[in-house]
């Protein structure tokens, strides 16, 4: 079929390249470099389609769909935009657009799109401008981020549940921050929950609340996270060290929309959006028969994946800049990394990925001495290991600890006086150690329970008590004479 479409942008190579595509697709296209002439283009008669650009000469190309979607609402948007960030791909769904294409775009994607928008049928129904402009929760511009983006711009006006996989240090919390933060529930509370750092035996009681008398030690009756997140977004992370009964629970929460509490009878109505996280390949989990096929697919109406550091590399020098910003921001000295620095980072394999990036980078804005962090520290650092970085990393520690009291105390504060704090620091502090030296070490028990002083049927009891899963083929590889 053979439709008009409007181009705007103000780069004229650009406008060039779209129009010649478009016109052996067989379409007529009308092409404009500013705002004023969009409108003029736009008053001597509306288009199939309108493709444009965020950012042009005489304003933001946006604030004008944001008004054209308005008045058309029929109409299919196509925006393109070299600010590769979450709040232009959320904008861009928000003011009504069709799709969203990050520059430099693919020209296939773009003929596809404007396919895809004259095949649609109906409208698409226009959202609420967002009052503010979001904050940038997540820093990334690689393709691999731009999917992602793409797919919070989907699901953030819905409830629909979200699964984030991703290995460990990803920002798989901070995508379901990001998903709450910018849709309709944003003003109720984001209650997180990890299942791998809570006790098996206390995990119903704490998702779904207890009353008093439920089972030895529940002297009062306590909310639970559904109850606590009503009307928000409940994040159930590490989903796949769930236990067996608890998921069962949890899927019959899921298809009645309502919960009861342990040991009462009583039932809620379950109002929050589920975000589910898991740094496991779940879909392993369900054919080993260690998690239930019926609620995977119940979590995973809409699956995003979050690409390894390692796999977006070009995002790695803007990550750790962010982060020596946030260290500056938060009273340490302002640091450069100069070219060197720069290029060591991005040859890295940051197994711990984003947090991993986040732990060195703060590290070097402590103990570097000059202003401008070269090579050699960078190697110093990522190597570890002198009195010095060991003294910061005890700081860490602390402030981590700290941290995590004082989040225990905000969403739990049954944590603080049930007798189970000493447990559930200890996990938080052992997983994270136990993991990377698993990951350190290739997998490889004798190696790791050497690494970490202890020996190797204490590290299989923890591996198991923790819920850490080995990956078999990796168990199974051989490492080296001598270590198994
Ligand atoms: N794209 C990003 N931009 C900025 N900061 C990020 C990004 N991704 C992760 N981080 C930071 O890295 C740290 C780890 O992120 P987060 O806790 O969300 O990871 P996770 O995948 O949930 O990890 P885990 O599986 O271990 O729970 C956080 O401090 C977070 O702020």
């Amino acid at each position: 079929m053979t439709a008009t479409v409007l181009v705007v942008d103000d780069d004229a190579a650009i406008r060039t390249v779209i129009a010649r595509a478009l016109d052996r697709a067989g379409h007529d296209v009308v092409a404009a470099g500013s705002l004023a002439e969009m409108r003029r283009a736009l008053d001597r008669g509306l288009p199939d389609v309108l493709v444009t650009d965020v950012v042009l000469p005489d304003g933001n190309g946006l604030d004008a769909v944001a008004s054209f979607v308005r008045d058309h609402p029929r109409l299919p948007v196509i925006v393109l935009s070299a600010q590769n960030t979450l709040t232009t791909a959320v904008r861009a769904t928000e003011v009504g657009a069709y799709d969203y294409l990050p520059k430099p775009f693919d020209l296939d994607a773009l003929m596809r799109a404007v396919a895809g928008a004259l095949a649609r049928e109906g409208g698409v129904p226009v959202a609420p401008l967002g009052e503010e402009d979001a904050a940038l929760p997540l820093i990334g511009r690689s393709p691999a981020m731009q999917d992602v983006y793409r797919v919070i711009a989907r699901v953030v006006s819905n409830d629909l549940t979200v699964l984030v996989s991703g290995e460990s240090g990803t920002g798989k919390e901070l995508v379901a921050r990001a998903i709450h933060d910018l849709g309709p529930r944003r003003h109720a509370p984001f209650v997180a929950i990890n299942m791998a750092a809570i006790p098996r035996e206390l995990i119903e009681s704490e998702l779904f609340g207890h009353e008093r008398g439920a089972f030895t030690g529940a002297q009062a009756r306590a909310a639970g996270r559904f109850e606590q997140a009503a009307g928000g977004t409940l994040f159930l992370d590490e989903i796949g060290d769930m236990p067996m009964e608890a998921q069962t629970r949890l899927l019959r929460v899921l298809q009645s929309g309502e919960f009861t509490t342990v040991g009462g009878g009583r039932t809620i109505r379950a109002d929050v959006r589920i975000v589910a996280a898991t740094n496991r390949d779940l879909t392993r989990a369900v054919a080993d028969g260690r998690f239930r096929e019926d609620l995977f697919y119940r979590l995973n109406v809409v699956p995003i994946t979050l690409p390894a550091l390692r796999e977006r590399r070009q995002d790695v020098a803007l990550l750790a800049r962010h982060f020596l910003d946030r260290a500056a921001e938060a009273g340490l000295p302002r640091k450069q990394l100069d070219a060197a620095a720069v290029a060591l980072l991005e040859a890295h394999d940051w197994p711990g990925n984003v947090r991993e990036l986040e732990n060195i980078t703060r590290r070097m804005a402590v103990l570097s001495r000059d202003r401008v962090i070269g090579a050699a520290e960078v190697r110093a650092t990522l190597g570890g290991g002198s009195p010095d970085e060991v003294a910061s990393a005890d700081i860490g520690i602390e402030a981590a600890v700290d941290a995590f009291v004082d989040r225990l105390a905000r969403e739990a504060p049954d944590a603080l006086t049930n007798g189970t704090l000493y447990d559930r620091v200890i996990a938080e502090v052992e997983r994270p150690l136990i993991r990377r030296m698993l990951a350190r070490n290739g997998n490889n028990q004798l190696r790791t329970a050497r690494a970490l002083g202890i020996n190797r049927n204490t590290l299989r009891k923890r591996l198991d008590t923790l819920g850490i899963d080995l990956d078999p083929d990796d168990e199974a590889r051989p490492s080296g004479p001598g270590d198994r």
